[in-house]
C-alpha cells in the first residue's frame, strides 16, 4: 500500500482531501510542505499531497516555488475539493465574538476569511500557523477564549465547537491539491477523473516586445485550451519571470512537441511539469 504525506497535523484540508481521495491508513503528517516534498523525493514516502492554490486566495506559493526552483517531482494528479472556513473554539466559551483576543490559523485561511474579520473582529490579534489542523492543536489546549480559523474535520479531531459557520468571504471556495511521486502506478485516486490536464514551467529568453504573446501564439493557433498561466519570481533579479502554463488536455505526441519546439526556436525553456488527471471532489 502506498505510503502518502501530506501537510499536517490531524484536521488539515489537505488531510481532508487525502482522506477523501485515497483509502487506506498509511498516511504520513509533514508539518511544512517543503518536508512533504522533500520526503517524497527521498523515497521515504510514495505519495506527497500538498496545496497549490485556493480560488481565494490564489496560488499557494512556496508549493510552486519549492517545486520549481528546489525539488522537480512530476504532477500526478490534481485534487479539486471544497473549502469551508470555520470559527473553532473551545466548547466552555460562551463569549461574543468581540470578546475573542486571539484568532489562530494558516494564512491562506485567514486570508479567506479577510473580510469576515475584519468587519466582526477587528481587534482580534492574528497569529500564523503553519496548518488550520496546528492551528485547532494550539487552541484546544490554549486560554478559553481563542479561537481558531479550520474545518470541521478538526473541529472533531480536536474537540473544539463552531463558534461560527462558513465565515469565508466568497461562497464558491475551493482549492486545489497536487498530487507528487516518482511512479504514477503507486497513485490510485478512488474517484473518476473529470478532466486531463498538462502544466509546462516556460522560460523567457530575455525582456522583448511581444515576447509573451508569441507564447501564447503557439498553443492559440493549435486551439489548445489553456486554463492557467502564472508567472513568478525567477529570483535572479527584478524583472525576471518564469510562467506557469495549465493546458487542458493530456500530453500527446503531436501538438505539445510542436509547441515546445516553436517555443525553443524563440529561445524559451520549456519542462513539463505534468500531465495528469483531474479529480472534482465533493466531501
Ligand atoms: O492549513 C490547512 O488546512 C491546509 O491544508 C493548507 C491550506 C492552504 O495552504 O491553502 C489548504 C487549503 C485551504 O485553502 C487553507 C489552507
Amino acid at each position: 500500500m502506498a505510503k502518502i504525506g501530506y501537510l499536517g497535523p490531524r484536521g488539515t484540508f489537505t488531510k481532508l482531501a487525502v482522506d477523501t481521495a485515497f483509502n487506506g491508513e498509511n498516511k504520513h503528517s509533514f508539518t511544512t510542505i517543503p518536508e512533504c516534498i522533500d520526503a517524497v523525493n527521498d523515497g521515504e514516502i510514495d505519495v506527497g499531497v500538498v496545496p497549490l492554490e485556493n480560488a481565494i486566495e490564489g496560488t499557494v506559493q512556496i508549493t510552486v516555488d519549492y517545486l520549481v526552483h528546489q525539488v522537480r517531482l512530476p504532477v500526478m494528479a490534481e485534487i479539486v475539493v471544497p473549502i469551508q472556513q470555520h470559527l473553532l473554539v473551545k466548547p466552555g466559551f460562551a463569549g461574543e465574538l468581540s470578546e475573542v483576543p486571539e484568532v489562530y490559523s494558516h494564512s491562506h485561511a485567514i486570508a479567506q476569511c479577510h473580510q469576515f474579520l475584519h468587519m466582526h473582529m477587528p481587534d482580534a490579534k492574528m497569529n500564523f500557523t503553519s496548518s488550520t489542523g496546528k492551528a485547532a492543536e494550539l487552541v484546544s489546549s490554549g486560554e478559553n477564549n481563542m479561537a481558531a480559523i479550520g474545518n470541521r474535520l478538526a473541529a472533531n479531531e480536536y474537540g473544539l465547537d463552531i463558534f461560527q459557520e462558513n465565515i469565508h468571504d466568497y461562497p464558491n471556495n475551493h482549492t486545489r491539491f497536487v498530487v507528487l511521486a516518482k511512479n504514477k502506478e503507486i497513485v490510485n485516486v478512488k474517484h473518476e477523473a473529470e478532466a486531463e490536464k498538462t502544466s509546462l514551467l516556460i522560460t523567457l529568453p530575455s525582456d522583448y516586445a511581444g515576447a509573451l504573446y508569441q507564447v501564447l501564439a503557439a498553443f492559440a493557433w493549435r486551439r489548445m485550451n489553456l486554463s492557467k498561466i502564472e508567472s513568478r519570481p525567477m529570483k535572479t533579479g527584478l524583472g525576471n519571470y518564469f510562467f506557469i502554463i495549465d493546458v487542458n488536455q493530456p500530453y500527446d505526441e503531436v501538438l505539445f512537441p510542436g509547441v515546445k519546439a516553436e517555443l525553443e526556436a524563440l529561445g524559451c525553456n520549456v519542462t513539463i511539469l505534468g500531465t495528469f488527471p483531474v479529480y472534482q471532489i465533493d466531501l
